[in-house]
């Protein structure tokens, strides 16, 4: 059985390969914004059902598709489109808790797990000037919520509640015993 990974997430892929998990990446082609959904739950699974769905499914193939969003004060908050958008997010984010949601979706012709996952991140309160050098170095912009708790945004983090995995970007104990529980 082949497993393809559907995602240019570098954190998703290095998830599977930590477990041990052998795939192929195939990037699907689809315009997120589809998915207008403002509840994040539903956002996050319908989300990586789209980007399934726009996966070929060949005989002996399972795919996996993720997606993450971060929700704040019933905003969702996705990868930011600029400068300002970073700096927004950052600055509502600071001093504050909010939830990250992860799903999975795994597919093959023969079976479909769908995996939501929440956890909570609760930022110190951060300097204008801290934002400012943390936007301007650039490691906002492919991330959900413009921070990444594995790189220097761990710098930011005062305490989670829940699966740190999920907060990068994949539940991956879950994701991994879906898999198991398949043969794969
Ligand atoms: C909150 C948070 C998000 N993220 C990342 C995980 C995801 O890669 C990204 C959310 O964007 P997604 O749209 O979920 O995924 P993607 O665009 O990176 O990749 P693809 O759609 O091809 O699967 O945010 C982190 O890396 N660290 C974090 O702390």
């Amino acid at each position: 059985m082949k497993i393809i990974l559907g995602s240019s997430s570098p954190r998703r892929q290095s998830l599977l390969k930590q477990v041990g998990i052998s795939f192929e990446v195939e990037v699907p082609n689809v315009d997120e914004k589809l998915i207008t959904s403002t509840d994040p739950q539903t956002k996050v699974i319908e989300t990586a059902r789209l980007k399934a769905d726009a996966l070929q499914l060949p005989e002996n193939t399972t795919i996996i598709t993720g997606d993450t969003v971060v929700s704040f004060n019933n905003e969702i908050f996705e990868k930011p489109t600029s400068k300002e958008e970073a700096r927004k997010m950052i600055n509502a984010l600071s001093g504050n808790t909010h939830e990250v949601y992860s799903a999975a979706i795994i597919k093959s012709r023969d079976f479909e797990e769908k995996i939501i996952s929440k956890a909570s991140v609760s930022f110190f309160s951060l300097s204008h000037q801290e934002i400012e050098d943390y936007i301007n170095t650039g490691e906002p912009y492919d991330k959900a919520g413009a921070y990444g708790i594995q790189d220097f945004g761990a710098s930011f983090v005062e305490s989670i509640q829940g699966d740190y995995y999920t907060i990068v970007g994949l539940p991956i104990a879950r994701v991994y015993r879906a898999l198991k529980k398949h043969g794969l």
